[in-house]
């Protein structure tokens, strides 16, 4: 992880809470993550692990019961660290909030229909976060959104304006809806498995788009998902979420040559890899326990098969810096600077 990649979002200890009648269940439960200027950060973990909610902290769409804690520090392009605002401090309802989501942070989702009114034109939609964010000028919002419909690679982008989403082909819906996304230049943008509903050709080429719009606008991406290969080609840097924590964080290439964590470790040893000698696949025994009422100790302890009785089951781990840029919690990993606190 370069040290001079200027960081624009900055999540510290960020927790989400659901208090529930059953008890409190810890969906989110003290993140750091940093987002860099122009870089995608990959989010990647089993179904439930936090995924969802800790982007629905970033744009302040937790719904009730959750409560959201910590610290999200937003950096205005061109200044300096100091000038941050700290999104969670903000009132969710409140102006400040909604010209930031879908102004500056905007969000990608896997259904595009989710994004989308079925009863106004994709044109009007589009102009409408146009005229909210943009400009107040309803020629130039619409000019604005037939270039930006031409840039996400829509053919006839003026016919398109004047359909309504359910005329749209799948793929051609997803392009729509990162058009919506991009059409007020956003400095971050969320994807949330934005193509796991797509078949492979056009889940290629709107990953594609999305690397395009990256490189030429220095967009930061944040990428969700549980796709290992998906994460290995949109990614430069990867946060590795377990029961609602991150368990390992480093560059994309780190990640995928030398995983520490034992369950980054079994999850890459689960996919097939092209290229890699050919050993038998393993999966992960057992499933992600449910995040309420959770016992003291690592929460990979009942599936990981280093744990080690009165050991890593005592107390919660840390996070910590184990090589230069590369944070692992596991009490069984060795740092390179101190000596391990236990040895495998
Ligand atoms: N509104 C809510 N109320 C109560 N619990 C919730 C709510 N939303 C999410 N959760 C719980 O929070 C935990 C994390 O959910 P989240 O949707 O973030 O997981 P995920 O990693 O995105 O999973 P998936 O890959 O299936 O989308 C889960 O246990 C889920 O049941």
């Amino acid at each position: 992880m370069a040290r001079q990649d200027e960081v624009i979002l900055e999540m510290k200890d960020v927790k989400v809470h659901f208090h529930l009648d059953e008890g409190v269940l810890k969906a989110v439960d003290g993140i750091d993550l940093r987002i860099k200027r122009g870089k995608t950060l990959g989010i990647v973990g089993e179904s439930g692990c936090g995924k969802s909610v800790t982007s629905q902290a970033l744009l302040r769409i937790v719904p009730k019961p959750g409560e959201v804690e910590g610290e999200i520090m937003l950096y205005r392009s061109g200044k300096g660290k100091e000038e941050g605002i700290d999104l969670i401090q903000l009132d969710p309802r409140g102006k400040e909030v909604r010209d930031i989501r879908g102004g500056e942070i905007a969000m990608i989702f896997q259904e595009p229909m989710k994004a989308f009114s079925p009863i106004h034109t994709i044109g009007n939609q589009i102009m409408e976060a146009i005229l909210l964010h943009a400009t107040q000028d309803k020629e130039e919002a619409y000019r604005l959104g037939v270039e930006i419909l031409r840039k996400v690679g829509m053919s006839n982008p003026e016919q398109r304006m004047g359909e309504y989403p359910h005329q749209l082909s799948g793929g051609m819906r997803q392009r729509a809806m990162i058009a919506m996304a991009l059409s007020c230049n956003p400095s971050i943008l969320i994807a949330d498995e934005p193509t796991t509903a797509l078949d492979v050709t056009v889940q290629a080429q709107v990953l594609q788009l999305i690397n395009d719009l990256k490189a030429n606008n220095e967009t930061s991406v944040i990428f969700i998902t549980h796709d290992l290969g998906v994460i290995a080609e949109m990614s430069d840097d990867v946060a590795v979420m377990y029961l609602g924590k991150v368990v390992e964080y480093t560059d994309v290439d780190t990640l995928f040559h030398g995983p520490k964590h034992p369950y980054t470790r079994a999850l890459l040893n689960s996919i097939p890899a092209i290229g890699r000698e050919t050993k038998r696949l393993e999966s992960i025994e057992g499933t992600v326990p449910f995040p309420m009422n959770l016992p003291k100790g690592c929460g990979f302890y009942s599936r990981c098969k280093q744990a080690v009785d009165g050991v890593c089951n005592i107390a919660d781990v840390p996070l910590v810096e184990a090589a230069e840029g590369h944070y692992v919690r596991c009490l069984l990993v060795k740092t390179e600077s101190t000596e391990p606190e236990v040895r495998a």
